[in-house]
């Protein structure tokens, strides 16, 4: 009933890669096994801080520079197999109306494969037409979006206030973490992700037509 409401601002979602869509840390491990058999390496279970080189260093201090060959190497990248659920709620989330995705990630400094094979995996696992959605960031903070959905616990960079709501994804060497109030997170693909965009939904610059509408 009623006149129907101007179509609002989209939401824009920001979507981060590794540990987030393409599981880094299972690749990662499964790398290091394979190329360092015998040698000590850290569970899944026992991951802590976003640095896996920083974990191996504490481990001994040689095993720093072996855990960075196996995500430095070719095909590591490529490798990677998707976190569970993330495929379908990126197509679903792209479906979405008002609804804007992008997959925002950092490159390596090393980035001579990285950069290129992340190219590829998205292709490979989603296809063209998000392949047109990559953002090739080392500064998240500077990229405008209402929400960004990353696995790092501190995303710092030029920007002092970035646009974007910092949604923390669940991740082995995250879950321990005790988050500062209000951030939120998302534990996995199957948590309420939906619930979260909705909510930037009510926090959109005015619309006209919604003035003096109750509120739901
Ligand atoms: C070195 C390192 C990189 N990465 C990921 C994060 C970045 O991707 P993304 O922004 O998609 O999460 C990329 C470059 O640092 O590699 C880790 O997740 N853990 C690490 O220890
Ligand atoms: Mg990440």
């Amino acid at each position: 009933m009623g006149m129907p409401a101007r179509r609002a601002r989209p939401v824009r979602v920001l979507v981060d890669m590794d540990c987030v869509l393409a599981d880094f840390e299972a690749g990662l491990l499964r790398g290091f096994l394979q190329r360092f058999p015998g040698e000590p390496h850290v569970p899944l279970e026992e991951r802590r801080g976003f640095s896996a080189r920083e974990q191996y260093r504490a481990l001994r201090p040689d095993l720093a520079d072996k855990v960075t060959t196996v995500f430095e190497a070719p095909g590591f990248f490529l490798g990677l197999e998707p976190i569970p659920g993330a495929l379908e709620a990126m197509r679903e989330m792209n479906d979405m109306q008002d609804t804007q995705v992008f997959i925002c990630t950092s490159p390596l400094m090393k980035y001579d494969h990285c950069v290129t094979e992340k190219y590829r995996w998205v292709e490979k696992h989603l296809g063209p037409q998000f392949v047109e959605r990559i953002i090739v960031t080392r500064d998240k903070t500077v990229i405008s979006g209402d929400l960004l959905i990353d696995d790092k616990e501190v995303i710092q960079g030029q920007e002092e206030t970035p646009s974007w709501e910092h949604i923390l994804f669940t991740c082995c060497h995250n879950q321990h973490l005790a988050l500062p109030p209000p951030q939120r997170r998302l534990r996995s693909w199957s948590d309420n992700w939906r619930e979260i965009i909705d909510s930037k939904r009510g926090a959109l610059p005015l619309d006209p037509d919604r003035l003096g509408l109750p509120q739901q």
